[in-house]
């Protein structure tokens, strides 16, 4: 079987390590998740669920273990060779879209192309082709604050699939939608990922949009339940 896309080693994680206010937060976890898997991260409020996303993204560093994207070890890398690593291999989405409010919709899903070296025609075509694919195409020369929050959601997934990512990460992104918009989103998220065959890690509150994942890991005292 192929290296997973993500694999996570004894991954420690400590704030304020060695002061009064010290939290142990990731405690030796181990967690694979595949090309083409979907994977719910559920956890109670404050368990480690954005830090384990941050550490798995490469946002942040681990105080000991193992990451592994696509088989290879990046917690050695230099800055500049991680921040590529994550440019290239790795899509996030956030519960606040976080979309540059002074761009459009094909704007903010053609920069990091740009960013990555794409021409800017290409990265222009490729924008309008994921909006469309998402049912936004129609919006692309708008700006968010002219976008409801499905749709700003949308161009956010769209900008986070923008480099053709191995791995998807995602912290609670249909957590700031009503229920009726969080389920059409969610929907529309999960095809494009299926179709894609990425390989997903989700964190959600949700257990009704975590039993349509593929399966279920718990977070519990810094480990994987
Ligand atoms: N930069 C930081 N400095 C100190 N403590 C932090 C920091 N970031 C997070 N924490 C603490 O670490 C613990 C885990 O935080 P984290 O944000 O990863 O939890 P979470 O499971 O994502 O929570 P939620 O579901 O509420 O978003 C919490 O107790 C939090 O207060």
């Amino acid at each position: 079987m192929s290296d997973p896309v993500l694999s996570l080693r004894g991954i420690e994680k400590t704030y304020l390590k060695g002061t009064p206010g010290e939290v142990r937060v990731l405690s030796g976890l181990d967690l694979d998740v595949r090309r083409g898997e979907v994977v719910a991260l559920v956890a109670p409020s404050g368990a480690g669920k954005s830090t384990l996303l941050h550490v798995a993204g490469l946002l942040d560093t681990a105080d000991a273990g193992e990451v592994r994207i696509g088989g290879r070890e990046v917690t050695t890398l230099s800055d500049r060779a991680r921040t590529a690593v994550r440019r290239r291999e790795i899509g996030f989405v956030y519960q606040f879209h976080h979309l540059l409010p002074e761009f459009s919709a094909e704007e903010n899903v053609a920069l990091p192309q740009l960013a990555d070296g794409r021409d800017r025609r290409a990265a222009f075509d490729r924008a309008r082709d994921l909006l469309e694919r998402v049912g936004v195409g129609h919006r692309a020369t708008h700006r968010p604050a002219e976008l409801s929050g499905g749709e700003q959601q949308r161009v956010a997934f769209c900008r986070a699939l923008a480099n053709g990512p191995a791995l998807l990460l995602a912290d609670e992104p249909t957590g700031n939608l009503d229920p009726v918009t969080a389920d059409r989103v969610f929907d529309i998220l999960m095809q494009v990922v299926r179709e894609t065959g990425l390989a997903a890690l989700i964190a959600t509150h949700n257990m009704e949009l975590a039993a349509r994942m593929d399966r279920t890991v718990r977070l519990s005292d810094g480990r994987i339940a």
